[in-house]
């Protein structure tokens, strides 16, 4: 049962500025999800990470590989999206940043978020796996949807496995995104030894940090990324609070 903290909390508004779409599915959504295709055999320890519970940056990946298996049509991603919002909304989240790579589909859809009471705006999020050229054609995409969505795109995220690529590759579609008006949103030093790239992006410079769990000197960091994060004062989305304090979204 709630106590009158969780009514306080679920109350109290909130702005949400770290959400991938499929990072966000409840519990009730995925069940639907998976009796709607029995024959993969998904069970929902597969699809989430209980409280408590630790996973590798590994395993996460392969979680979310399980529920792109779940929501590969435009039915999943219209109800998916739908009730991803209202879940937002019912938590008290009146302004929501929404990273996905659907956005292409979504845009239009949530222009009018008229019945919910949340204001929602989409990062097109580019997935470092894809490489340079699909990079290059979503922040073309993305910018497109910047021009003609009405306010509704603002940005692009850059995410997927850290381990994956080097974001020297991607640094030209990320400056032209940046170059047309895009925010940048930035998943950096999620694991250790990525001291090059993550001065690489940190010169561009990004909007916003994803994570950034590695960053200080005393994690395989430096004080010269320290320092541009602090300097440029770059807000820093779902890391550890300990190094931080005052740029933790
Ligand atoms: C754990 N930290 C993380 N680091 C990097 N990327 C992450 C992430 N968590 C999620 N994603 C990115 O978001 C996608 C799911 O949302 P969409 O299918 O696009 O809606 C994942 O496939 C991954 O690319």
């Amino acid at each position: 049962m709630d106590t009158e903290a969780d009514l306080f909390y679920r109350q109290l508004p909130k702005v949400e500025l770290h959400a991938h779409l499929n990072g966000s599915v409840s519990f009730e959504t995925m069940e639907t999800l998976i009796k709607r295709k029995p024959h993969l055999n998904i069970e929902h320890s597969m699809t989430a990470i209980r409280r408590g519970q630790r996973r590798s940056l590994d395993e996460c990946f392969q979680v979310f590989k399980v529920i792109h298996q779940l929501v590969d049509s435009e039915e999943d991603i219209l109800m998916v999206a739908k009730a991803v919002i209202q879940e937002f909304a019912a938590d008290g989240v009146k302004y929501l940043e929404l990273r996905t790579h659907f956005c292409f589909l979504l845009t239009f859809i949530f222009c009018k978020q008229e019945e919910v009471d949340i204001d929602v705006r989409f990062l097109v999020a580019v997935d470092r796996r894809h490489g340079p050229v699909v990079a290059m054609e979503t922040v073309k995409l993305a910018e497109d949807f910047l021009l003609s969505s009405d306010g509704v795109v603002v940005g692009l995220d850059l995410s997927g496995d850290p381990t994956v690529g080097h974001g020297k590759d991607l640094l030209s579609a990320l400056e032209k995104s940046k170059n047309c008006g895009l925010k940048l949103a930035l998943h950096l030093s999620e694991v250790p030894s990525r001291r090059d790239e993550s001065e690489l992006l940190l010169n561009l410079p990004p909007d916003r940090i994803g994570h950034g769990t590695f960053l200080h000197p005393e994690v395989g960091g430096s004080d010269s990324l320290v320092d541009k994060v602090c300097k440029q004062n770059i807000p820093i989305g779902k890391s550890f609070p300990l190094y931080f304090q005052n740029y933790i979204l």
